[in-house]
């Protein structure tokens, strides 16, 4: 399928999924009968997205169990790919794979299938989430995960999508570049936590949407006190002008979004930014 990359308006999906097991199959059982659920809702959604490693438990000892192959006999592969083609949706899912080429390294890595039911897309988690604040949250994903090399959007009939996970937020490069490529979307698959999560989850949203005039959108898992990791939740989307369009709770929960360029519009015309960058003044940042 080729497009171009007109901006149409579409409905937006953010499976904000709960009871995650130790069981990946369970956990992807449960995760297609979301998918179906938020297909089937009087919204209709063009585009459905789920959370950050939505098929395991948030955390280092999981990823190299629950991580596969992206390749179609994958389980997680087969469930996104066939639930996309049956529902006749766009779908991000965030997962863990394995690199197949060029060593084992792990990567934390999102897919993306079109309404057919093929893997259209894939972006590896670049920044990689290595914190320590003292008495708080100590995490390092380091240990055991490998950084994306590149950045990474997909075409679809009604946008141009970009696409991050969770700590790639944090920078403002990966999003602008994205929206220099003509990104109207950006969407990242995350999981804050209880100390990031109140402090940061929606002003880097708002931030990132506000720099760069276009939707930003990020998905969580659900809450859950008994998971080795307390996912901050409230699932959010962003407009242009930085406003929450909509926010979950910290429950299990499908939010929807109605996306409509006259925002982003509105928003560039009003205050032109895109056009006022003075690359004459700082040309190259990351020389500085
Ligand atoms: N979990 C992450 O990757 C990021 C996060 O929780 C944060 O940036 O805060």
């Amino acid at each position: 399928m080729a497009f171009s990359s007109k901006f149409k308006p579409f409905k937006l999906a953010l499976i904000q999924l709960g009871n995650v097991t130790a069981s990946k199959s369970d956990n992807l059982a449960h995760a297609r009968d979301m998918v179906l659920k938020a297909a089937a809702s009087s919204r209709k959604p063009d585009l459905i997205v789920l959370p950050e490693c939505f098929n395991s438990p948030y955390g280092h000892a999981h990823f190299p169990v629950y991580a596969e192959k992206i390749e179609p006999e994958s389980e997680s592969i087969k469930m996104l790919s066939t639930v996309a083609k049956e529902t006749q949706t766009w779908l991000v899912g965030g997962r863990c794979s394995y690199r197949t080429r060029d060593g084992e390294n792990l990567y934390n890595t999102c897919t993306v299938y079109n309404p057919n039911g093929d893997l259209v897309a894939k972006h590896r988690k670049v920044h990689l989430f290595d914190i320590d604040i003292p008495g708080k949250i100590t995490f390092k994903e380091s240990e055991t995960l490998t950084g994306g090399t590149t950045t990474n959007f997909f075409d679809t009939e009604f946008a141009r999508v970009g696409l991050g996970i969770c700590y790639d937020i944090r920078f403002p490069e990966l999003a602008m570049i994205s929206a220099r490529q003509g990104c109207h979307v950006l969407i990242y698959p995350g999981a804050f936590n209880m100390t990031t999560g109140p402090l940061h989850w929606e002003l880097l949203q708002r931030a990132r949407a506000v720099d760069n005039q276009l939707f930003v959108a990020m998905c969580s898992p659900a809450r859950d006190l008994t998971a080795g990791y307390h996912a901050w939740g409230h699932s959010m989307v962003v407009d242009p002008m930085a406003n929450v369009l909509v926010e979950a709770a910290d429950v299990e929960d499908i939010v929807y979004a109605d996306i409509d360029p006259a925002l982003m519009e509105s928003a560039r015309a009003g205050i032109p930014v895109t056009e006022q960058r003075r690359f004459d003044v700082y040309p190259d940042v990351s020389q500085s």
